[in-house]
């Protein structure tokens, strides 16, 4: 298969995660036959620093033309810590979302048999959590008029949502369920929000077209609660975009570390895959920040071309590692490895895979011939 695939590594960890996510690729090709091109972009902090603009016209037309974006993570610590700052990063990829028509964003989030002792939550209520989130991606308060006054004093984000914007996600959730334990979980404020209440209604009546399927409701903030006491009753969640976001970095407790979460955001004409986490300035250029994640949505950019034997390569590399131990800091806070290190492990892994005896006293990193 010919892929064209943009890459857009963005700032602080992004580039290195991004890198080693291009590698895995790179090996995948090189093993199965793929021939996947690949060219760079910027977007977020780098891109205003170059041209005033998080989301240049040719970062968007690269993506437009490419099968698939590959996305690190923007954000800069001098836009965070400046409210009143006109332009920033975060902006870059908003559009970008929007411009590429990503409406579903597809988190899976599950404990590694490995990693149960990782996560501080009990290893009996992590034990065998597989569910995924769907959280809609270009509606809601994300992309409701904004409203600063002249004199600073007042501020309004509208939340809106129609009936499509729901619909098209919905019914990509339930397909999704059909598939596994057969469950949607709708998360909302219903007993508050307007917005809510329609995703309810929109909702219940889709759940008539699949009736293998359970619907259950549940409240925002009840949600927050049992996704740390009973995670294992998920099976796919469906959220409005805010919801997503913030119940998608508190799952990632349950996996050990958001190091490892990747998502896919799927539109009828687009799809760009990112990992769930931000830049993490404070890691930049460190060689810690964990490469999974990134690797994990590269995985996910294979399944979408169904590629299914090749992502699957990807994620036996990934779990052959965590079996291993050869894991980031944010995994084992006296690691040895690094962020390069675990990716040249994991594209090493798929170009030979069990032919090597792999141990932690044999390996020598320095020979992976995929840079
Ligand atoms: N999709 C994106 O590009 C995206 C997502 C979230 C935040 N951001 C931006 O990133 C910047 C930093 O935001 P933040 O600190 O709230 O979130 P963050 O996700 O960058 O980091 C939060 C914490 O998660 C951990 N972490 C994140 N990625 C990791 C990795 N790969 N390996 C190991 N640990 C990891 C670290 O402990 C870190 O302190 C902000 O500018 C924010 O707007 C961007
Ligand atoms: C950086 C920010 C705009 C983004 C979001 O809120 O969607 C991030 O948190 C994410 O989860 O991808
Ligand atoms: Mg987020």
């Amino acid at each position: 298969m010919i892929l064209n695939i943009a890459v857009l590594p963005g700032d602080g960890i992004g580039p290195e995660v991004t890198r080693q996510a291009v590698k895995i690729l790179k090996a995948v090709g090189e093993t199965y036959n793929h021939t996947f091109n690949f060219h760079e972009e910027i977007i977020g902090a780098v891109a205003i620093d170059k041209f005033g603009n998080p989301l240049p016209d040719k970062t968007i037309e690269l993506c437009l033309k490419s099968d698939a974006v590959l996305f690190g993570a923007i954000g800069d610590p001098k836009y965070d810590n400046d409210p009143t700052a006109k332009v920033r990063p975060e902006q870059g990829l908003l559009k970008l979302r929007k411009s590429l028509g990503l409406y579903a964003n597809i988190r899976p989030i599950k404990a590694y048999p490995t990693l149960l002792e990782k996560s501080p939550l009990k290893k009996d209520r992590i034990e065998g959590v597989d569910f995924i989130i769907f959280r809609e991606l270009t509606g809601g308060i994300y992309f409701g008029e904004k409203i600063l006054s002249d004199d600073g004093s007042y501020a309004s984000d509208l939340c809106e949502y129609s009936e499509i914007e729901i619909e098209r996600i919905a019914h990509l959730a339930f397909k999704t369920a059909r598939k596994r334990k057969k469950k949607v979980t709708l998360v909302d404020k219903a007993n508050v929000l307007e917005t809510s209440r329609l995703w309810r209604k929109i909702t219940t009546h889709i759940a008539k077209s699949y009736p293998d399927i359970q619907l259950d409701f549940l409240f925002i903030d009840n949600a927050a609660m049992q996704l740390i006491l009973n995670p294992g009753q998920f099976d796919v969640i469906l959220t409005e975009n805010m919801f997503g976001d913030i119940i998608s970095d508190e799952g990632s407790v349950i996996g050990g570390s958001i190091g490892l979460l990747a998502s896919a955001s799927i539109g009828d004409e687009n799809a760009l895959f990112e990992p769930i986490h931000g830049s993490y300035p404070q890691a930049k250029n460190k060689d810690i920040a964990n490469p999974i994640a990134s690797i994990l949505s590269a995985a996910m950019l294979l399944e979408h071309f169904k590629l299914y034997e090749e992502a699957k390569a990807v994620t036996k590399a990934i779990e052959r590692s965590l079996e291993l131990n050869i894991v980031t800091p944010d995994l084992n806070v006296e690691s040895k490895y690094g962020t390069k290190k675990v990716g040249n492990f994991i594209a090493d892994y798929i170009a030979n895979s069990d032919d090597i005896n792999y141990n932690q006293e044999n390996i020598d990193f320095g020979q992976s011939t995929i840079i």
